[in-house]
């Protein structure tokens, strides 16, 4: 009797959709069902399967979130997790995390993150089929409605339901031909087994699972939380907080700007802006607590409207960035390091400016001096550090 050698299966599971249709204000594959994520439910299914790398895909700048929670899912099988940025398609991600993929693969499994309670069985009869010689496998339920068809609002035919059937995930593929077929695509298709049947391959269809429904409506989701016994609660993501810190050096042009406020009689800060350390951590703060890049990211030095731009002209930009991100701040703490200015007169004016930049989000500002240590203590500059915690709206 002879043993066939067992291929190696790597996993792509797509998850850098923006989830328009659910309308949760942010990432899909954040969103929570009960006490994890979309994405962690769905890598809970993935890990069940044998797979010898388990590819993640997500949004810019969520790599870190992903990688808690696939590390939280893998257990002891942390070594076979890659996490990579999609892009604006579903296609265009599942190429990013075809490209990660290791040499050694040889089948590869695309799951959607949003199919988050598929079962394991699912995935193993997909990997049965095409063990046993398929090209690609994908798993299929049949259409049980009445489909017509129409136009406008007149129904101007009936559809033989009995040739459909609904495509699901994960669909797998031998990798040398879903690599083809991505190579050669030149339309946009939504799911890989209309990309492999293009390139001319045949797909097999095997059973899929009612359970691996796609959350892609509200409905959709309260679905899934109550199938988790969670209750359809608004509040599904927690809380984050950020760190950013700043420094400047004395030496600018004209007069000092710090913390929002005009230093009359102080030497100014040196910086493509007015040099605000205050503002510029704040910044920095907000930014990382919503996992959106940092000042850098936003506000480059090759943006002509942010030289000698003030405290105001940032904050309120972030606090922008953050609404259009589906997140807002909840309060923030900033402490200077400084041998001057002097702050406490002014820490009041300080702290109503800068809240009112940011849209009224509760700003504190504490001031302390470094008892003649390092550049703050030689007066040869400024240093400021500050936390912010958002909320997903
Ligand atoms: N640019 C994209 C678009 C989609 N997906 C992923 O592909 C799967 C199926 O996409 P779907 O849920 O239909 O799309 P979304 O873009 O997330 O949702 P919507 O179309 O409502 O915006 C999801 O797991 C989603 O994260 C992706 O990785 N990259
Ligand atoms: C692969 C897929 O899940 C097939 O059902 C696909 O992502 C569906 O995307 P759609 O845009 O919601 O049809």
């Amino acid at each position: 009797m002879s043993i066939l050698p067992v291929p190696r299966v790597g996993i792509v599971v797509v998850a850098a959709g923006s989830g328009t249709r659910l309308g949760a204000g942010g990432p899909k594959a954040f969103v929570g069902i009960g006490r994890h994520s979309i994405l962690r439910h769905a890598l809970d299914g993935v890990f069940a399967a044998p797979a010898a790398q388990v590819v993640i895909v997500v949004p810019e700048g969520r790599d870190g979130d992903a990688r808690t929670e696939a590390l939280q899912a893998a257990g002891d099988r942390a070594d076979l997790v890659t996490v990579v940025t999609g892009g604006a398609t579903r296609q265009q991600s599942v190429a990013a995390g075809l490209a990660a993929l290791w040499g050694d693969v040889e089948v590869v499994l695309v799951h959607d993150a949003a199919r988050a309670l598929t079962p394991p069985e699912v995935f193993s009869r997909v990997i049965a089929a095409i063990d046993a010689g398929a090209a690609g496998a994908i798993p299929v339920l049949p259409v049980i409605d009445t489909i017509k068809r129409v136009t406008g609002d007149e129904i101007v035919g009936v559809v033989d339901r009995s040739e459909l059937a609904a495509a699901q995930t994960p669909q797998g593929f031998r990798r040398d031909v879903l690599d083809a077929a991505y190579a050669a695509a030149s339309d946009d298709f939504t799911d890989d087994a209309a990309l492999v049947a293009e390139a001319g391959h045949t797909v097999s269809a095997v059973p899929g699972h009612p359970l691996s429904f796609k959350i892609t409506t509200a409905a959709d989701l309260d679905r899934a939380r109550q199938l988790v016994g969670a209750a359809p609660v608004a509040t599904p993501v927690l809380p984050r907080v950020g760190i950013g810190t700043d420094v400047h050096a004395f030496g600018g042009d004209g007069v000092l700007w710090l913390a929002g406020l005009e230093w009359p009689g102080e030497r100014a800060l040196s910086g493509h802006s007015d040099g605000d350390a205050v503002a510029h951590a704040i910044v920095d703060a907000l930014l990382a607590a919503a996992g959106l890049g940092d000042i850098g990211t936003h506000f480059g030095t090759d943006q002509p409207q942010y030289a000698g731009a003030h405290a105001e002209a940032f904050l309120a930009r972030t606090a922008e960035i953050l609404r259009e991100e589906g997140w807002r701040a909840g309060n923030v703490s900033v402490q200077v390091q400084a041998n001057r200015p002097r702050f406490a007169a002014r820490r009041v004016e300080a702290e109503r400016v800068l809240s009112d930049a940011l849209g009224g989000v509760p700003v504190s500002v504490s001031a302390t001096t470094t008892d003649g240590l390092g550049f703050a203590g030689r007066t040869e500059g400024v240093s400021a550090s500050a936390v912010a915690l958002v909320v997903p709206v």
